[in-house]
């Protein structure tokens, strides 16, 4: 078997979206002086598939919604060509030549976000020829189902929050996360406002689920090591990105605290990333996305490195490219979910692109033995809402 061509498409959001609200998240743009364009460069509404075909008529689909137009860019110009021609058996080789040949400008961020989706496309590829589901490739099934938490309640309206929490309480989810609307440039106004949206959320879920809470990069040192005596009485399962992801030591530091186990890896990447993040002992929980990190051949290493440093692997986004690795394996204890909504942030877009997701059953989402490769086709309901770029 042999790839025959790599087909990268941008597919750009044109249907209704929800408008921002305020800061409903803090994030890295937050501490720029003047900055009103802070929740434009968290948002993203564009998103791009990747379909590989083989001599034999198997099309592999693969996925990146990182900086989506460059990603395609550098699949059609430099990665491609790599590819095309070879056995998509020899991932481990086709993996190699891809972040090799990249090396001198690659590496990390939208590179390696491009190489996880040809690499993603390979995998379904491989599932797809031998009639078995991509966890099948990777150790099989380790868990009955797959344990998920609810991850939206951005920040707004404190009574409108609740009752989302309430709706999705209601469906079987035990474990929810919440996004801070504060940072450091509120001043003590924000440290009111992040503790007194904490607090509101555990009113409703009570202390027997778990709660997790997302800066999403928009704080920083200062602000954290202050926050984190204030935060520990709500018994948060984690504080997420805090810092921005080059601040390792800043990591470093919170963690060891012992506060609250600080987590992070959404926006760190390849095998190297996390070996200096595990070195450091900068987070107590992995959130890798395989649509970033460099693909599954990457992430199943990861999987095992994490593993023998007893860290658990719970990775961003949740998703069919996500659950295959954590349904195959000890380190990965259960996966994030986001619900089916209006587009608003851009993580609902998925939704609306693929078929195959699987939703939410109680808090689980399950992977069904007998659809081979990643399971996911591409959905014709919403194409006319989409701009597609070739
Ligand atoms: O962890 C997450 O889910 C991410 O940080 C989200 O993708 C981002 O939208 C922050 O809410
Ligand atoms: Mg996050």
């Amino acid at each position: 078997m042999k790839i025959k061509s790599v087909r990268a498409r941008v597919f750009q959001w044109k249907g209704k979206t929800v408008p921002p609200q305020g800061n409903f998240c803090s994030n890295a743009m937050d501490l720029v002086y003047s900055n009103t364009e802070s929740m434009s460069t968290f948002r993203f509404h564009s998103w791009t598939v990747v379909e590989i075909e083989t001599d034999d008529g198997i099309v592999g689909i693969g996925n990146v919604a990182l900086a989506p137009a460059i990603a395609k860019a550098i699949i059609d110009q430099y990665l491609a060509p790599l590819v095309v021609g070879q056995d998509p058996w020899d991932y481990e080789y086709l993996w190699q030549r891809m972040y090799r040949s990249t090396h001198a400008w690659g590496r990390k961020g939208v590179t390696m976000a491009a190489i996880s989706a040809v690499d993603l496309a390979i995998w379904d590829i491989l599932g797809k020829s031998v009639n078995k589901p991509v966890f099948k490739l990777l150790g099989g099934r380790t868990k009955e189902k797959i344990p998920c938490y609810y991850s939206k309640l951005y920040r707004g309206d404190l009574r409108a929050m609740q009752d989302e929490a309430q709706q999705f309480l209601d469906q079987g989810f035990t474990a929810f996360k919440m996004r801070f609307g504060y940072g450091p440039a509120h001043l003590q106004h924000g440290v009111k406002e992040n503790l007194r949206s904490v607090e509101a959320i555990r009113e409703v879920i009570g202390y027997d689920n778990d709660l997790m809470l997302e800066c999403y990069m928009g704080w920083n040192l200062e602000y954290a090591k202050r926050m984190l005596p204030k935060l520990a009485k709500y018994e948060p399962r984690w504080l997420e990105e805090p810092v921005i992801a080059d601040d390792i030591d800043g990591y470093a530091e919170l963690n060891a605290m012992n506060i609250i186990p600080i987590s992070g890896g959404e926006h760190e990447f390849s095998l190297y990333g996390f070996k200096q993040l595990l070195d450091r002992k900068a987070v107590s929980v992995v959130q890798y996305d395989t649509n970033r990190v460099g693909g599954i051949t990457a992430a199943h290493k990861i999987n095992a490195l994490c593993e023998a440093y007893s860290v658990p692997v719970v990775p961003h986004a949740g998703q069919m490219h996500n659950y295959h690795l954590t349904m195959s394996t000890l380190a990965s204890p259960m996966a994030e979910y986001f619900p089916i909504f209006d587009v608003e942030v851009g993580n609902e877009l998925f939704w609306y692109l693929f078929d195959g997701e699987p939703i939410a059953d109680n808090g689980f989402v399950q992977l069904r033995d007998d659809v081979p490769g990643l399971g996911l086709t591409l959905k014709t309901e919403y194409l006319d809402q989409f701009d597609i770029i070739e």
